[in-house]
This record gives structure tokens, sequence and C-alpha cells, in this order.
């Protein structure tokens, strides 16, 4: 997705412990042009797929999931990290690793939003370990949904996170990829795939 690539080179900054700051475009500020590009590139590739909900996880997957929900027309349920009251049981329950913010991470979704008769697209912001992907999926199989096919804005290639989820056997698309970082050569990045 070229709008994506460009807007990386413009806004992508290289931080300690390979991480790219790219909060100028995905996750503290929004471009509008670029997050309905998301949209429109995720509900072209997954449409065929006949998805009849999108699942994401708060709080930088939300933009890029609600954009393809509103192209696809199904609702989008974003896993929460803190379980609040008005979630009644059964809960789906997994653990992640937040990237940005250190430490092991709860997520929940709620029964009533997720079940045996869905056919769910993940869409995220990043796709670096692939552990967050994985904990959704553990969630998709508790619900008894099915997994269609996984989503990602920003792949980092360089950490082989699409390798870990191969055996789940779906399709993973990704509008940009960055193919290595540092600090000589700066960012390499390039359309998704
Ligand atoms: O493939 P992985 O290694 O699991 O990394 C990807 C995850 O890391 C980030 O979460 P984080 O909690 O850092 O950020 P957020 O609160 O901005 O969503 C990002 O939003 C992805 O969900
Ligand atoms: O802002 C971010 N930058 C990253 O490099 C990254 N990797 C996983 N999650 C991430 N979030």
């Amino acid at each position: 997705m070229q709008s994506l690539v460009n807007a990386i080179r413009e806004h992508g900054i290289i931080l300690p412990g390979g991480i790219l700051k790219v909060d100028g475009l995905v996750n503290h500020q929004l471009l509008p042009a670029v997050t309905r590009d998301m949209g429109q590139q995720f509900a072209a590739y997954f449409r065929p797929l006949a998805p009849t909900k999108i699942l994401t996880i708060e709080v930088s997957g939300i933009a890029p999931a609600i954009v393809t929900a509103i192209e696809l027309n199904v609702p989008m349920v974003y896993a929460r990290k803190k379980r609040p009251i008005t979630m009644k049981d059964p809960a789906f329950h997994a653990q992640s690793v937040s990237r940005t913010k250190g430490g092991v991470v709860d997520l929940f979704v709620s029964g009533e939003y997720l079940g045996p008769g869905d056919r769910v697209v993940v869409i995220d912001d990043f796709l670096a370990s692939g552990g967050t992907l994985l904990a959704l999926n553990g969630m998709i199989e508790q619900s008894g949904a099915t997994l269609l096919g996984l989503g990602c804005v920003i792949e980092k290639q360089f950490e082989g996170g699409r390798e870990k989820l191969a055996h789940l056997g779906v399709p993973i698309h990704t509008l940009a990829n960055i193919v290595r970082m540092n600090e000589q050569e700066g960012v390499i990045v390039e359309s998704g795939r």
C-alpha cells in the first residue's frame, strides 16, 4: 500500500529494542486518507472469504479494524485488556505481551459477541513476533468461532511472526513490510504481502 509506505518513510522513527515509532500515523495520530485506504485494502482482500465479524485488540487495532468492518458491513469486536463489570459469562480469556508498554496483558472477549456461528478475520496494527495474533486465535478457538484470516497494517518481517502463525493455515495479509531497520540504512520498508 503505497500511501502507507510513504507515510512510514515520512513519520517512522527507529527506537531502541527494535521498536518502530509510527505514532504519527498508527499509534497516536491517525491520517484520514491512509486509514481509509487500510480499510479498503483489507476489505478487498478478505471479502471473498465472506467474514461475519472482524476481531481486534485495543487500542491500536481498533482504527484499522473499524474501517475494514465498515467496508465489509460486518460488526467489529475488540478484545478488552481489563474486564469490565458489564461483561457477563461466558467470557474468553488469553494473555499477550505488550511490546510498547511491557509486561503481560490480559485479554477478554465476551461470549455475547463471539461464538460458534462467527467467521472471523482478525485485524491488528503490527505483526511482529505473532504472539498477539496467537492470543486472539486462542480466544476464537475457545468461542467455537472460525478463523478465516489475519490482517496487519505493518509487518516486521525480521521478527518472524508470519512463520509462527503458518500452522494456523489461514491467509495472512499485511499492508507494509519492514524488511529491516537500523541506524545505517534507516527503515527499509516495502509494500505488504
Ligand atoms: O506480534 P507481537 O509481537 O505480538 O506484536 C504486535 C502487538 O504489539 C502491539 O501491542 P501493544 O500492546 O504494544 O500496543 P497498543 O496498546 O498500542 O495496541 C501491537 O498493537 C500489536 O497488538
Ligand atoms: O509501535 C509499535 N512499534 C513496533 O515496532 C511494534 N512491534 C510490535 N508492536 C509495536 N508497536
